[in-house]
């Protein structure tokens, strides 16, 4: 493709496992890598190599990229840009501050994070959370432009981070509890300019959706007209949430782009009868146009938070018989999704976590979940007992896809709650949540799992409990090792084939950001973001004490400060020289 520089280099700088090019390693997002220095042998002999504070208290997500002898990472708000030197980790090549917006943290639902930064055509572009996108210098840090994504007055952050796929940095919104119709919109890498959008909901020219063309992959068949209005009351479609906060990844040889969209506003379903499309929907469009190639919406007409966001892994399964282009999702609302990449069609949907209630399965015909009707919520009752809780059975922690034993290891929660949804007006600007939520370990009493999970046929094959949520995210690597973090801030490498923990170090906070590997001058390193917060521990992070404070999520989790503090610290890991090199 003649507009595909930067997508070109990107493909062919992907396929390099020294570096760690973009925010999910590769634009199929396996978080996997070929390095194997460090392995399920040695791995009990890593060390800290270097550490470097982040200057920040608040959550910290995402994680470095690493470009030749670069490392760039972003912190949460006030979301600073560091650049280090690896052969120089001692100093801070450059510090990039964007300017400060106070309207923004008390619009952020779920803490002032940031998911990371995106590397293309010698710049970096970054999220900050105001919504103002910014394309860096890679060598200077200096802004080369920067393009207004939205409105902290009217609700609307960024927390995500960017994916450059050819000339365009494609980037999402947030903002779904006030109201925020969400959107994803690609910029042109050099100029700034907008170059598409595609709303969630809304006609045709905002969704970008042909009704002709469009598959919905639930039927098979086209959307039809008016496929998102006709499934709202009037015109609470325009409040109506779908944001797209979330992961992306990309396909190149079907040219197409995968992310999910989120709740519908409000959290009360009441207020919203119909099924809210395109809400909670499975998202391909063409990357250069935003056309949209399918949709598939995995919970119509939420009554539970459920949003749709995270991310899409790319891979190929075997379906009878033959080898077909798949994608593998966790939702947020129980469910593994495996569908056929191409056209959306379902191809394996299981529940990961045994405890999900709040439907009984997905039904053949509609491919739609059965919704057990005593955990359906509406507005003036208290549903109780609802599993999984609004943060899901997996949040916005990514898995990782180890193309060796072809399982998923995945960083999961395990709650339920109690969920009283009651009617609320819309106020750009303020919360349009309308739902009273308290959430509770699952049945066990653990909060946490990591597990090794085949998609196809839903079968975990081991597991790990953890008390408090794991909200980081996992890497794999040919060294047959996953690694994770814990929200009590341990620092894990695990053995793929037995879940036997191989290596663990406390880290000077809670982990929620998601490990990378890199090579630097023949050695290995794995690198991770350690600072509590998240939705997960908003309660810390915030300083909040409420039980049903930072939208249920405080009273869960009031014991962690018994095991970790507040603190931005990025840990860097290697083993020490005389293992590396015997290897
Ligand atoms: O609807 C939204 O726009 C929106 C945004 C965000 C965000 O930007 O972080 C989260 C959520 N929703 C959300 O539902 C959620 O569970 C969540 C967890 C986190 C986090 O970083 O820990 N953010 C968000």
């Amino acid at each position: 493709a003649t507009s595909g520089s930067a997508n070109e280099s990107l493909l062919q700088m992907q396929k390099n496992p020294n570096d760690w090019v973009m925010p999910t390693g590769t634009y199929n997002n396996w978080r996997y890598s070929t390095l194997d220095q460090i392995n399920s042998k040695n791995v009990k002999n890593l060390q800290v190599a270097w550490t470097m504070s982040t200057g920040t208290d608040r959550g910290l997500e995402g994680q470095p990229i690493v470009i030749g002898d670069m490392m760039y990472y972003e912190t949460s708000y006030p979301n600073y840009v560091y650049a280090v030197n690896l052969n120089h980790p001692d100093q801070i090549a450059w510090k990039y501050t964007p300017p400060r917006d106070s309207n923004a943290p008390p619009v952020a639902c779920c803490d002032v994070v940031n998911r990371g930064p995106a590397y293309g055509d010698g710049m970096i572009f970054v999220d900050a959370l105001d919504a103002r996108l910014y394309a860096l210098n890679a060598k200077t840090g200096k802004v080369v432009w920067s393009a207004d994504n939205g409105h902290p007055k009217d609700g609307q952050t960024m927390t995500g981070a960017p994916m450059v796929v050819g000339n365009n940095v494609i980037v999402g919104i947030a903002g779904g509890e006030y109201g925020v119709r969400g959107y994803i919109t690609a910029y042109n890498i050099h100029t700034g300019k907008m170059v598409w959008r595609g709303y969630s909901e809304g006609p045709s020219k905002d969704t970008l959706i042909d009704p002709a063309t469009t598959i919905n992959g639930a039927t098979g068949k086209p959307v039809g007209p008016h496929s998102s209005i006709k499934t709202w009351k009037g015109d609470e479609w325009k409040v109506g949430g779908g944001t797209t906060w979330g992961w992306y990844s990309y396909d190149p040889k079907l040219n197409l782009i995968y992310y999910g969209s989120g709740n519908p506003g409000t959290w009360n379903p009441s207020q919203r009868p119909g099924k809210n499309r395109w809400s909670m929907t499975i998202w391909a469009r063409n990357p250069e146009t935003g056309k949209v190639k399918w949709v598939y919406q995995m919970t119509p007409h939420d009554g539970w938070d459920y949003d749709g966001v995270n991310e899409m892994v790319l891979v190929n399964v075997k379906y009878h018989g033959k080898e077909v282009p798949a994608l593998v999702h966790f939702d947020r609302n129980g469910f593994s999704y495996v569908m056929n990449r191409e056209n959306g069609s379902p191809i394996a949907i299981h529940k990961y976590d045994p405890s999900v209630n709040w439907a009984t399965g997905i039904n053949p015909k509609t491919n739609e979940p059965i919704v057990d009707p005593a955990k359906m919520t509406e507005a003036g009752k208290d549903v109780k007992d609802i599993c999984p809780s609004s943060q899901g059975d997996k949040d916005e922690q990514p898995v990782s896809y180890d193309p060796k034993t072809g399982l998923f290891y995945a960083p999961l929660n395990h709650l339920c709650m109690s969920y009283q949804a009651f009617n609320v007006k819309y106020k750009a600007g303020f919360p349009f949540v309308g739902a009273i939520v308290n959430m509770i370990p699952g049945p066990g009493g653990y909060r946490g799992r990591f597990i090794a999970y085949n998609p196809m046929t839903g079968k975990t094959e081991w597991q790990i409990h953890d008390m408090f949520q794991d909200w980081g995210g996992a890497l794999t690597t040919a060294g047959n090792v996953a690694f994770y973090g814990t929200l009590k801030g341990m620092f894990r490498a695990v053995d793929i084939k037995t879940g036997k923990i191989l290596y663990q170090f406390k880290t000077p906070s809670g982990i929620i950001g998601n490990p990378i590997t890199y090579m630097h001058d023949g050695k290995q390193y794995v690198a991770v973001l350690s600072g509590v917060g998240g939705w997960a521990a908003i309660g810390m992070a915030d300083n909040l004490h409420k039980s049903s404070a930072g939208l249920g999520a405080v009273g869960l989790n009031a014991t962690l400060t018994d095991y970790t503090n507040l603190g931005g610290t990025l840990m860097v890991f290697s083993l020490p020289s005389k293992v590396a090199s015997a290897n």
